[in-house]
C-alpha cells in the first residue's frame, strides 16, 4: 500500500451499512476513520480537525456533498474530497468534479476501485500537512520535475502565464482535461505539464495519436491483448491503458477516433475498466486522461461525428492554447529556446538571430504556429553560413501564401478557398490516362504540402483539409518517400 499508514479519512453517508462497509474496508488499510451521516455532522468533524481526504456521498439527508466542497474551498483546505454518485449520473460526477473534487466513485462501489482511488486520493503530501491553510494547488518549486516541464514551454504573454496557471491548478486532481488549440501551438508540451505537475508524475506518460492508428488495431492497442485471441497472438500484449497504470493517458487528436470507438473508450472511462480481446473478465484500470484536438469538438458534437457523452466525459476541464499569433511577444522567447534545441541536437553553438531576421518573423503570420516557426529556424540553421542566422526567403514568402492551416475543422477550412484554390486550371489537353494524370496532380499537391510543413503529416493534413488517416494512406499509395523522423513525430505528437 502506497498510503501513509496514519492518514485520516472522514467517511459521509447517511445508510448506516454503507458507511460501515468503507469503515470497516478503510480501518483494514491502515487508516484512520472518522465518520458522518450528515452534511451538518461532516461541517462539525471538519472545525474540528484536519483530514487527509473526505469521501462523501453525493445525497445527503440535508444537502448536496458538493456543499462540503465549496465549503472546503472556500476555506482554502487541502482535504481531497472523493464523491460518490448513483451509478449512470455521468452528470452529477462532471458535476463534481468540476466543483473541485479530487475524483469520483460511481454506486454501487467496487471495493476494489474504492480501495485504489483512496490510496491514490491519500498519498503522503508532506507540503499539505505541513502548512494546514494553503489553496488546494502547490506551485512547483524549481528543480522539481512540475517546474521543469512548465519550463519547456517558453513564453510568459498574458496568455501564456494563465496556461501555466491553469495547468498546476488542475494538474493535482483526476478530472479528465481537454487540451485545444490550433496545430502546433504546443498541446502536447501542455499535457507533458499536466503529468509532471500531478501526483502520477513518478508513473507513466503514455502519448498516442488517435489518428494514427488503423482503425482495425484500435480496441486491441488500445485495451490489450490475450494470447490466442487471434491468430498470431501469441503471448498476452497489454495496451495503453495498461501500459499507463498509475499515470496518464494522453490522446492526441481524439477527435479523429471512429465512434465505434469513441464507445468503447466512453464505457473504459465510465467503468473505469478495460477487457483485453480475447479475454472473459474485465481488468481494473487507474489512469487519468488527457485528451487533445486542434478541432471544435463541439461542431463535431453536433454534426453527429463525436459522441457527446464522452465530450462531456473528456472535457470536464479545459486549457485553451492560444494561437501563437494572439501572443507574438512570446516570439524572442521561443526563437531562443527553439534555437538552443536546435544547435543542441546538432551539437553546434547556438547561432544568433540576425535583427532583420528577427523582423521578417514579427511580419510573418505564422499561421501554422510554434511548430511554424521551428521548421523555419530549421531551415535557416540548415542554410547558415555566417555568424547571424537569415531567414529562408523563399520558405518564408511560400508560408506566408498559405491560409492558415488551423482552421478548427477541415472541411469547414476548405469552404472560404474553394473558389480560387479547390479548382486547379484545365489542363491543355486530355489526359489519356485519367487515373495516372490525378495521381500526379495529388502526388504534387502533396510534395509540396508536405515540404511546407517539414513533413509534419498532421499538419499537412490540416492544412489539406484532410484527416491524418488520409494522408497516412495517400502518402503510402502514391510512394511518396518521407523521412523516417517526421514519422515518428507526428505519430506521437
Ligand atoms: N511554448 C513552447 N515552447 C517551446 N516549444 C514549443 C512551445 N510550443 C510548442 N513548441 C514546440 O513546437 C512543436 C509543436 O508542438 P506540439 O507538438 O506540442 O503542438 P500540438 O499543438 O500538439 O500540435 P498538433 O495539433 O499538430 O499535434 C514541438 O516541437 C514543440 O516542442
Amino acid at each position: 500500500m502506497t498510503a501513509a499508514p496514519a492518514a485520516t479519512i472522514l467517511v459521509v453517508d447517511d445508510e448506516p451499512d454503507l458507511r460501515t462497509l468503507y469503515e470497516l474496508t478503510l480501518l483494514r488499510e491502515g487508516y484512520q476513520v472518522e465518520t458522518a451521516g450528515c452534511l451538518q455532522d461532516a461541517l462539525q468533524h471538519l472545525e474540528r480537525r484536519r483530514f487527509d481526504a473526505i469521501i462523501t456521498d453525493m445525497r445527503l439527508p440535508d444537502g448536496m456533498g458538493l456543499e462540503l466542497l465549496r465549503q472546503l474551498r472556500e476555506d482554502m483546505r487541502t482535504e481531497r474530497c472523493l464523491v460518490m454518485t448513483a451509478y449512470g449520473s455521468a452528470e452529477n460526477a462532471v458535476e463534481a468534479l468540476k466543483a473541485g473534487a479530487f475524483d469520483y466513485l460511481t454506486k454501487p462501489v467496487d471495493l476494489k476501485q474504492f480501495r485504489t482511488v483512496v490510496a491514490s486520493a491519500v498519498q503522503a503530501d508532506p507540503a499539505a500537512s505541513r502548512v494546514p491553510r494553503m489553496p488546494a494547488y502547490r506551485q512547483p518549486a524549481p528543480g522539481d520535475r512540475g517546474h521543469a516541464a512548465l519550463q519547456r514551454m517558453a513564453g510568459e504573454s498574458e496568455s501564456m502565464r494563465m496556461v501555466k496557471q491553469r495547468i498546476v491548478k488542475v494538474a493535482r486532481g483526476m478530472a479528465p482535461v481537454l487540451v485545444r488549440g490550433e496545430s502546433g501551438t504546443g498541446k502536447e508540451l501542455v499535457a507533458q505539464a499536466v503529468h509532471a505537475n500531478s501526483q502520477r508524475a513518478e508513473g507513466p506518460l503514455v502519448a498516442i495519436n488517435c489518428g494514427a492508428i488503423p482503425e482495425n488495431l484500435l480496441e486491441a492497442e488500445f485495451f490489450g491483448v490475450r494470447k490466442g485471441s487471434y491468430t498470431g497472438a501469441s503471448q498476452d500484449r497489454p495496451g495503453y491503458f495498461q501500459a499507463a497504470r498509475g499515470g496518464t493517458l494522453f490522446l492526441d487528436e481524439i477527435g479523429d477516433l471512429p465512434l465505434a470507438m469513441q464507445a468503447k473508450l466512453l464505457r473504459a472511462i465510465q467503468e473505469r475498466s478495460v477487457r483485453p480481446l480475447g479475454a472473459t473478465q474485465e481488468e481494473p484500470v487507474d489512469v487519468r486522461i488527457v485528451s487533445a484536438t486542434h478541432r471544435d469538438l463541439a461542431a463535431d458534437v453536433l454534426a453527429g461525428r463525436f459522441r457527446q457523452d464522452l465530450f462531456y466525459r473528456l472535457n470536464v476541464i479545459e486549457i485553451v492554447v492560444p494561437p501563437l499569433r494572439e501572443r507574438r511577444e512570446d516570439l524572442p522567447a521561443l526563437c531562443e529556446v527553439l534555437l538552443a534545441r536546435i544547435a543542441a541536437d546538432a551539437a553546434m553553438p547556438v547561432p544568433r538571430l540576425s535583427a532583420a531576421a528577427q523582423a521578417q518573423l514579427a511580419r510573418h503570420p505564422l499561421s501554422g504556429n510554434v511548430r511554424e516557426l521551428e521548421n523555419l529556424l530549421h531551415r535557416a540553421v540548415a542554410l547558415n553560413d555566417s555568424d547571424e542566422l537569415q531567414l529562408d526567403h523563399d520558405a518564408l514568402e511560400a508560408q506566408a501564401e498559405t491560409v492558415p492551416m488551423n482552421a478548427p475543422e477541415p472541411a469547414a477550412a476548405a469552404a472560404p478557398m474553394a473558389e480560387p484554390q479547390a479548382t486547379p486550371p484545365p489542363p491543355e489537353h486530355l489526359p489519356r490516362d485519367l487515373q495516372a494524370y490525378m495521381d500526379q496532380q495529388e502526388r504534387e499537391i502533396l510534395v509540396r504540402a508536405l515540404h511546407e510543413n517539414g513533413f509534419n503529416r498532421t499538419a499537412t493534413a490540416a492544412r489539406l483539409g484532410i484527416s491524418l488517416r488520409q494522408i497516412r494512406y495517400r502518402i503510402a499509395r502514391l510512394d511518396i518517400p518521407t523521412p523516417q523522423e517526421s514519422d515518428a513525430h507526428d505519430d506521437t505528437g
